[in-house]
């Protein structure tokens, strides 16, 4: 029998949220009933023309106190059609050799599987008729695989999301390949910067000098340089690597564009690359040798897009609600490690408003598909996870100093 919650869950998947044209309201059409046969009140808020947010509210005894958010986004990344053996907005629910089913579907990781969690906790908690001290929000926000300007980034600005009053955001984490947990309280720093370079042109026979290649050469070797040293450094962590690869900066050259024909010196060369910048280092100083470097060789530079701070939440142990998160994840048998989300998400805007956010995802031995083709899920997996964030809102919702 498949459980009511499995069937909502996939209900949820077969919106098709992807980009580059999400279909944003039929989600939002989606989660307001849900919202009403779940028997909270909701909003959608719209602070961008076509990206709906969607916030459901659990209402708390003390509304003066600072509530508890929960974020998700609603939107997904495109997919390789002809690379999944199930349809990626089918939603499958298929049985395994082992017994366990798979629900198959691009964002049943990234991650709609959290927002389906939020809302069966809320569910449930509702329907124990327990009512908790604090507000608790859950937020269903678009556009984050885009940069999340239009969603998180424009939904912190407004007096709606001021008047939420959060005082702890639980957010977006991955899957875990073992059984240990991996927490995110703080990220890299996106960096996708462009290098244009202009030279002579003419016979490809001839010795042409201050042509585009050469300038553009130095800048590719350097980041590539950078690129080689983070590699050896993971390295030497051995099998801990993915945990520790927030420590360093990323450099990949996504794109390199020049040159019309074999035998013409191009004229201009431009080579992209997305960089995350470790929070070990200053993200300004790395924009200055960034900068120095185009100079130097005569290189034009242009951030893509760029992050400019960085706010890590850090919060002791001993802080409330700290307390009540780690009693939560002992008390399901979550192991917490924590890492640097090796991306970025939507929390550094919850971040940036001085909210502390805290990424997790309490699902156990998946292999991780975030952006991948035959994304799924471990449907015991998720139901486990459900349980998880009943606990977890429970727990958080009921502290009641800080
Ligand atoms: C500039 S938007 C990119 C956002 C994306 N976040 C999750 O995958 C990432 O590449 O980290
Ligand atoms: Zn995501
Ligand atoms: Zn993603």
């Amino acid at each position: 029998m498949e459980p009511e919650s499995v069937k909502r869950f996939r209900e949820y998947l077969r919106i098709k949220t992807v980009h580059p044209k999400p279909e944003y309201w039929e989600c939002a059409d989606f989660l307001v009933a849900q919202a009403k046969e779940i028997g909270v009140e909701h909003q959608i808020i719209e602070p961008v023309k076509g990206k709906p947010i969607v916030v459901l509210k659990l209402a708390g005894s003390d509304p003066s106190l600072k509530s508890i958010l929960l974020n998700s986004h609603t939107d997904v990344v495109p997919v390789y059609e002809e690379k999944w053996n199930y349809p990626p907005f089918g939603a499958e629910r298929v049985l395994m050799d082992n017994g366990e089913y798979h629900i198959y579907a691009r964002g049943a990781q990234d991650m709609k599987v959290t927002g389906s969690c939020y809302l069966e906790a809320l569910r449930e908690i509702k329907a124990s008729g327990k009512q908790l001290l604090r507000n608790v929000y859950a937020m269903f926000v678009p556009d984050e695989e885009i940069g999340g300007e239009d969603g998180m980034g424009a939904f912190v600005k407004t007096q709606e999301f001021k008047d939420m009053n959060g005082g702890f955001d639980i957010d977006e984490g991955g899957p875990s390949p073992n059984t240990t947990t991996y927490s995110f309280s703080e990220e890299r720093t996106l960096c996708w910067v462009k290098f244009t370079a202009r030279g002579n042109t003419g016979h490809g026979s001839q010795f042409i000098e201050a042509t585009a290649i050469e300038k553009i050469l130095p800048v590719i070797y350097k980041l590539m340089e950078i690129r080689d040293e983070s590699v050896a450094e993971l390295s030497k962590f051995g099998e801990a690597k993915a945990l520790q690869q927030g420590h360093f900066t990323s450099v990949n050259l996504t794109k390199l564009e020049g040159g019309k024909q074999a035998n013409v010196v191009p004229a201009e060369y431009v080579a992209t690359f997305d960089i995350r910048i470790t929070p070990d280092v200053d993200c300004h100083e790395f924009y200055t040798m960034l900068e120095n470097l185009a100079k130097e060789n005569d290189v034009e530079l242009e951030y893509i897009k760029r992050g400019l701070v960085n706010v890590i939440t850090d919060l002791p142990d001993t802080d409330p609600f700290m307390i009540a998160f780690n009693d939560a994840c002992k008390r399901q048998g979550i192991n917490r490690v924590p890492m640097i989300m090796p991306g970025i998400t939507d929390a550094r805007y919850i971040r940036e408003a001085g909210i502390p956010a805290i990424g997790i995802n309490p699902m156990f031995n998946h292999k991780l598909l975030a952006h991948d083709h035959d994304e799924h899920i471990i449907e015991s997996e998720y139901l486990r996870a459900i349980k998880f964030y009943v606990d977890m809102i429970e727990s958080m919702g009921s502290v009641s100093s800080s």
